[in-house]
């Protein structure tokens, strides 16, 4: 079901373009705070957004136990329903006695907390971290970095390119 609370134009008004190094430093200080939360056994990534924040945490805590659960709604701006494309495996499940008990699930972002709520009722006791958070979905989280507004739409730094920008005085917002 499309998500009805903001329009695709409403929610990319305000955009928050990430830089690959801005996102590597809000990874590290994700990892910070992760740090003080661990040790954990395995790591699962939410695919495709999580994976890029999962290998900078996993790189930092020295785990190296790592599967994925691959969860898609998002057709651009637009949020349809969800869909799981791969479950988590058995082994992973086993290693957190079937609750997710010292395991720690990363994302990138948490937005109207659909798929966070997807993801815990899966493995409700695992660590729950993103490294930025709007409202809505921020009670999901156990552990963030950043939140931004919900009508802001970020721009993560695989998801685009550098550009030209036109001076200010040519007209630029
Ligand atoms: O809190 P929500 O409103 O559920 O939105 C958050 C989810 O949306 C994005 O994934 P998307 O479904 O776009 O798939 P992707 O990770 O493969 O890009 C993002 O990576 C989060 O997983
Ligand atoms: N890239 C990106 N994907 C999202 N999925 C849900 N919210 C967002 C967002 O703000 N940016
Ligand atoms: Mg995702």
């Amino acid at each position: 079901m499309a998500d009805k609370t903001l329009s695709a134009e409403e929610r990319a008004g305000r955009a928050f373009p990430v830089s690959w190094d801005q996102f590597h430093r809000d990874c590290r200080a994700l990892t910070w705070r992760l740090n003080e939360a661990g040790p954990f056994a395995a790591i699962i990534a939410i695919t495709r957004g999580g994976l890029v924040p999962a290998a900078i945490v996993a790189r930092e805590l020295g785990v190296r136990v790592i599967d994925t659960v691959g969860v898609a709604s998002y057709d651009h701006t637009r949020q349809g329903e969800l869909n799981v494309l791969k479950a988590i495996s058995e082994d992973t499940l086993k290693l957190g006695s079937g609750t997710g008990k010292g395991l720690l699930i990363v994302d990138d972002l948490v937005d109207t907390g659909k798929t966070a709520q997807l993801v815990r009722e899966m493995l409700p006791d695992a660590h729950f971290a993103t490294v930025y958070a709007k409202p809505k979905g921020r009670p999901l989280v156990d552990t963030f970095i950043t939140e931004v507004s919900q009508d802001t739409w970020i721009f993560f730094p695989w998801d685009t390119a550098l550009s030209f920008a036109p001076p200010l005085r040519d007209g630029a917002a």
